[in-house]
């Protein structure tokens, strides 16, 4: 990890409506970072990736994604970073292999069968790619997903709970696909509800709390508070300092 910053946000705030659901986020995700969002179900991880991608405009403060503001330049930051949203979004009648296909050249690759199946296979997806996404079981469509974000190797990746649903090999399978990313240099941004995947894949994580960041540390110094577990049941609405 280098210190150049390749998500800063300062300040960052955001409503629904008149509802304030993110109150002044401080955030720096470093170049080659493996970094974890973590927090309860309502804390805020899904709106505050929305306003990284720029699918949402802050309220407030200041975001720079790979050194652009993601709401002026949407399209420039989305042609660079793979995303696994919240809910997916592969269309339902494309097989496995169109689907991987189609993003390799909306992701500028000319040459994407090769591709294509390197990917399908890195994912264990071999044998199910002339099915069609509405006919994957969940754990199946989650995985293409995370293939659909590595198109065209982008240098970030943001990952919405990129492991719901998969089995515990499948999960411990996408662990190692990701940390290979990112012994490349990619940076990846993740949120998850599994405590034991923040502490074994990622080296820093964010706890957020009902909109505000509650820790962020690296996963050494949550270590010599305790194990993450303890500290996330510590947090409990209130600032913990490591
Ligand atoms: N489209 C929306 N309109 C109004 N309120 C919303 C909308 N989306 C989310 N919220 C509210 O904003 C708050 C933060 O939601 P968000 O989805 O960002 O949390 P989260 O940390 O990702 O939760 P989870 O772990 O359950 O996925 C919640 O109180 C939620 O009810």
């Amino acid at each position: 990890m280098t210190t150049e910053s390749i998500i800063a946000c300062a300040g960052l705030r955001f409503a629904y409506g008149t509802a304030e659901v993110i109150h002044g986020i401080d955030l720096t995700v470093g170049r080659g970072d493996l970094f974890a969002l973590l927090g309860t179900n309502g804390a805020g991880k899904t709106t505050a990736l929305e306003l990284l991608l720029g699918e949402r405009r802050a309220g407030g403060g200041t975001i720079r994604v790979l050194g652009r503001d993601p709401w002026l330049a949407r399209r420039a930051v989305a042609g660079e970073v793979g995303v696994v949203p919240q809910e997916g979004g592969c269309a339902p009648d494309l097989t496995v292999r169109e689907t991987v296909r189609l993003w390799l050249r909306l992701r500028g690759r000319r040459d994407v069968a090769g591709p294509a199946a390197a990917l399908i296979d890195e994912l264990r997806l071999t044998d199910r790619a002339t099915r069609r996404v509405r006919q994957l079981s969940g754990g199946e469509r989650r995985r293409l997903d995370l293939a659909v974000a590595l198109c065209g190797d982008p240098p970030l990746l943001i990952l919405d709970e990129p492991t719901s649903g998969l089995d515990p090999q499948s999960r411990l399978h996408t662990w190692q696909v990701l940390r290979e990313r990112s012994r490349r240099g990619t940076t990846i941004l993740f949120s998850t509800h599994y405590l034991e995947e923040a502490e074994e894949l990622a080296d820093r994580v964010a706890i957020m709390d009902a909109g505000r960041l509650a820790l962020c540390a690296t996963v050494d110094e949550v270590r010599r508070s305790g194990s993450l577990t303890e500290v996330f049941h510590r947090i409990a609405g209130t600032e913990v300092t490591l």
